[in-house]
């Protein structure tokens, strides 16, 4: 018999989309028949199926809603999109907002999306949905349709807070649209073991919501330890003489800091901080502190400049591409 399971939190980026992928991809590698769906108009699991124009899409769960609404005849296999690893998509867009809110003028509105995924339960063994990040009418749409809820939580203090507000709306659903609806479990998601507030958070979890509690836990996974492939890198370090202008600057910049270590000038016209910010525009281009000044041979950027240059024009036949990092990150302000 089909499962169908929401997966929920009001709460944005605590990992429904990927907790929903994984699962759903798990289940189809062990011989499940698994449909997700993206409740999502963000498209997000939309994007995992590798479809990054979600857009672009003709048939998306808001042209599948829509159809119901209308009382038009639907193919099952509409619009159904297959993952490389098994499992299959119902996609969804942005054309999903606009629809939740033309939705409130709808006749049993609760129970659009159930319509939908009870065409479905014959061929899967599992339907997933991937809701938003809210308590609106999609939301309940999913909670209506689901047998059960998987709600994945960080073990951070907004996350733990909102958790009361979430179950409430689950009772609420339960008491008077599905009366078959369980809590599968609330499931803590990028757990970093490594903070003692988190650690902390999740044992006040524990300790409040127990029961309902999954023992498993999806361990927060850094770059180190997902050990992707890097390039290999070859460091080049480039020194530069400074020119005539900076040597000037920089002597000007010890007689500011003279002056404010000797209380010489009021703290809001001249202080170590300003001083420290016009040492760092300096050293990358003198015409970062005055655009007076003529560009410098010497500068960093014309050295970096003429560096990207001879890469391009080496690389030129391979079309290689350059991404080109800068250490004084607010650079725009200052133009
Ligand atoms: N275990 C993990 N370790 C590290 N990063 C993770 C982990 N799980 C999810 N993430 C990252 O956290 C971000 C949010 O995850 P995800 O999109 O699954 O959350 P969401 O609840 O679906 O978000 P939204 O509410 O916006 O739909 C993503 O960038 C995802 O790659």
């Amino acid at each position: 018999m089909c499962q169908v399971i929401a997966i929920t939190n009001q709460k944005g980026g605590v990992g429904k989309t990927t907790t929903t992928f994984h699962l759903g991809t798990k289940l189809a590698q062990e011989g499940k028949r698994v449909l997700l769906i993206d409740a999502d108009p963000q498209a997000s699991l939309t994007v995992c199926f590798g479809i990054r124009d979600a857009d672009t899409l003709d048939t998306t769960l808001t042209n599948a809603l829509q159809a119901i609404v209308e009382d038009e005849p639907i193919d099952p296999e509409m619009g159904i999109r297959t993952h490389e690893e098994g499992a299959k998509l119902f996609p969804a867009n942005i054309e999903l907002a606009s629809f939740e809110t033309a939705m409130i003028n709808v006749m049993s509105r609760e129970y659009i999306m159930r319509e939908f995924v009870n065409i479905h339960r014959p061929n899967f063994d599992y339907i997933l949905i991937d809701c938003m990040p809210s308590l609106g009418m999609l939301t309940v749409n999913a909670l209506a349709a689901a047998d059960s809820v998987i709600i994945p939580s960080q073990p951070s203090f907004l996350s733990a807070k909102g958790l009361d507000l979430l179950l409430h709306s689950v009772a609420k659903v339960k008491r008077s649209i599905n009366p078959t609806l369980d809590i599968s479990g609330i499931l803590l998601t990028m757990v970093d073991d490594r903070t003692n507030n988190a650690r902390d958070i999740a044992t006040t979890i524990r300790a409040s919501y127990g029961d309902a509690m999954f023992k498993e836990v999806a361990d927060v996974q850094t770059a180190d330890m997902l050990k992707l492939p890097v390039p290999e890198a070859h460091y080049h370090n480039v020194v530069l003489k400074p020119s005539e202008h900076q040597k000037e600057m920089v002597a000007d910049l010890s007689t500011r800091a003279e002056r404010v270590r000797n209380k010489m000038v009021n703290s809001s016209e001249d202080n170590m901080l300003l001083i420290t910010n016009d040492g760092r525009k300096l050293a990358l281009d003198q015409r970062l502190v005055n655009p007076m000044l003529p560009d410098s041979d010497t500068g960093k950027v014309t050295a970096c400049a003429n560096i990207v240059y001879d890469i391009w024009q080496r690389t030129t036949p391979r079309r290689s591409t350059q991404m080109v990092f800068c250490d004084r990150v607010a650079i725009r302000c200052y133009k």
